[in-house]
């Protein structure tokens, strides 16, 4: 499933003499006033960026209910915005995330999806391993019927850089179980999200 996090051995002097080194390597001068306390603002920020290595995602979803009897149709989470940051340029990834399940006899927080989310995409990452991650985590740890995820998403490295095109967004969707085996149950997940047909 998730990449086992590599254990960290790198301090915060050393974190921010990298953010000096790159100050320096992009021309300034990292003891001028302004740039006093960049390094630190910068690994504050990177801490939240990439919180997601000290999550375990499942564990997120170890907290069910019962209490549902009954109920045995689709659960939708649609429009959960994000943001990561790809792996190739460290350039942030911004999107929404679709997420549905089927739910057997247990059903899941939805705040919790939501959570599983970012503790993704918290991490670097490329959008069909975001994709992947999210919905076997939920497959493996819920066991449901099945389980479908739809990603949304711009990539700065794509908009702001390099090939520079703006409005681009690229979807991508993990479908498991029923989703991927029954194309009515396929589609009535894409029409809740409001993806049928090609528009939205
Ligand atoms: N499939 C996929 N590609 C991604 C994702 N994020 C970034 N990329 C692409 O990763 C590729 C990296 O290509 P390289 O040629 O090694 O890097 P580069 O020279 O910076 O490429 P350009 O972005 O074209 O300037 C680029 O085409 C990016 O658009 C992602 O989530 N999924
Ligand atoms: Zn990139």
């Amino acid at each position: 499933m998730s990449d086992q996090p590599h254990p960290n051995d790198v301090s915060q002097e050393q974190a921010e003499e990298a953010v000096r080194t790159l100050l320096r390597w992009a021309g300034e001068d990292p003891a001028r006033e302004g740039l006093l306390d960049t390094p630190k603002r910068v690994v504050k920020a990177y801490r939240d960026w990439f919180s997601g290595y000290a999550s375990d995602p499942a564990d997120y979803l170890r907290r069910t209910f019962k209490e549902v009897a009954g109920y045995d149709e689709m659960v939708v989470l649609r429009d959960i915005e994000f943001e990561s940051h790809c792996e190739h340029h460290m350039a942030p990834i911004i999107g929404r995330a679709h997420v549905g399940y089927l739910p057997t006899n247990r059903v899941v927080g939805i705040s919790k999806l939501a959570r599983v989310v970012d503790g993704f995409a918290r991490r670097f990452q490329v959008q069909e391993k975001l994709t992947a991650e999210i919905a076997q985590c939920i497959q493996e740890t819920l066991q449901p019927a099945g389980v479908a995820v739809v990603i949304d998403a711009s990539h700065e490295c794509m908009t702001t850089r390099g090939v520079h095109k703006r409005g681009v967004s690229m979807i991508t969707s993990q479908m498991l179980g029923t989703f991927r085996d029954d194309a009515r149950t396929r589609a009535e997940f894409l029409q809740f999200i409001g993806i049928h047909g090609g528009s939205r």
